[in-house]
């Protein structure tokens, strides 16, 4: 018995609400820009292995991956509900590039947790699934926060409430809304893109934040795209991170003069996300940053949509 399950990219802030607001996307080209986990029967309690275009810059140690630390801790939690853990074989796809901005480690934790949960006919619910998630991002990037791996699992805009046993709820947004994903090339570590931020934050910081985030999701709920669209404002955590992504400042103002609702960095960068409401002026904006946004061979440029299944069974043996 096997089970596959693919966990798209994410962008984690999507500008307006650092640590509290992601969205999955796919691109439109059918692209499978994320990370795959096969679980299988084993012999052995744990194995590992690790293939795919960015299997280079994974640890070289298997007990390094996360997907051992995520075995390790969904053994936990079965051990708490005193259910027994099938030995299992483990094989990661590696497709996102990791310091990339795109919800990299996200990506596999959510796969391999998603897949492990699978193969022993679901004991944890999607709540206990969610929390480990964030538990494992945490791990990585040197605090919890869900807004990777929740749209990650979930799909869809997602809003971290974390209140009466809720982690996060979808937010509704605009069907006719291409994302624009350009990946220069480059790493950007979470962790020293979250260390270089203020412990503290001015007044009219903290009021502008508060205009800009209840103002977009209030217009996702109303279904004002413009006024959406104009709230994707970060007065978090872009003034201090835009100086780790070279060309951005540019970008953002090409991307803006040739039509695109709103731009930002996508998580902790060094991918920039462009919103635009017409393919055309999507594809053209995706060139132009190819060209003058992509520093080498690893960078890419994907015109994308929202991902609204989020992780997803894609192979199964019974
Ligand atoms: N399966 C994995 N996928 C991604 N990163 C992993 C994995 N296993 C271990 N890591 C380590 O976790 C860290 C992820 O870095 P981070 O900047 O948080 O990436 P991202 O922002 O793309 O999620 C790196 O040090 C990487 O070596
Ligand atoms: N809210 C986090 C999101 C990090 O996303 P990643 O894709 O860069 O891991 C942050 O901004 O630190």
């Amino acid at each position: 018995m096997s089970v596959t399950v693919y966990a798209p990219a994410s962008i984690g802030n999507v500008s307006v609400g650092f640590d509290v607001l992601g969205a999955a996307v796919s691109p439109v080209d059918g692209t499978l820009l994320g990370d795959k986990v096969t679980v299988a029967a084993g012999t052995e309690p744990f194995s590992l292995r690790c293939e795919g275009d960015f299997v280079a810059k994974l640890p070289a140690e298997p007990q390094e991956n996360i997907v051992y630390h995520c075995w390790q801790v969904f053994a936990r939690e079965l051990d708490k509900k005193n259910i027994s853990l099938k030995p299992v074989s483990m094989t990661l796809a590696k497709n996102m590039p990791i310091g990339s901005g795109l919800g990299s480690s996200a990506c596999s934790i959510v796969a391999a947790l998603d897949a492990l949960n699978r193969f022993h006919d679901n004991p944890l619910t999607e709540t206990e699934l969610l929390a480990l998630m964030g538990e494992m991002e945490g791990q990585i990037s040197g605090g919890v926060h869900y807004d990777n791996v929740a749209p990650c699992y979930l799909g869809g805009l997602q809003f971290m409430v974390e209140e009466l046993g809720i982690i996060s709820q979808s937010v509704p947004s605009f069907d006719n809304w291409y994302w624009v994903m350009a990946y220069p090339g480059i790493k950007v570590s979470t962790a020293e893109a979250r260390a270089i931020l203020p412990a503290q934050y001015r007044r009219q910081d903290i009021i502008a934040h508060g205009r800009y985030l209840g103002g977009f999701i209030h217009a996702c709920h109303s279904q004002q795209p413009q006024l959406a669209a104009k709230m994707i404002k970060d007065v978090v955590a872009e003034p201090y991170r835009e100086g780790l992504l070279p060309g951005f400042k540019q970008a953002r103002q090409y991307a803006l003069e040739a039509g695109a609702l709103a731009s930002g960095i996508s998580g902790s960068g060094p991918t920039m996300f462009s919103i635009c409401d017409d393919l055309e002026v999507a594809e053209r904006i995706a060139r132009w940053l190819q060209q003058h946004y992509v520093q080498n061979d690893e960078g890419f440029v994907h015109v994308c949509r929202l991902d609204s299944q989020g992780s997803t069974e894609i192979g199964s043996e019974y």
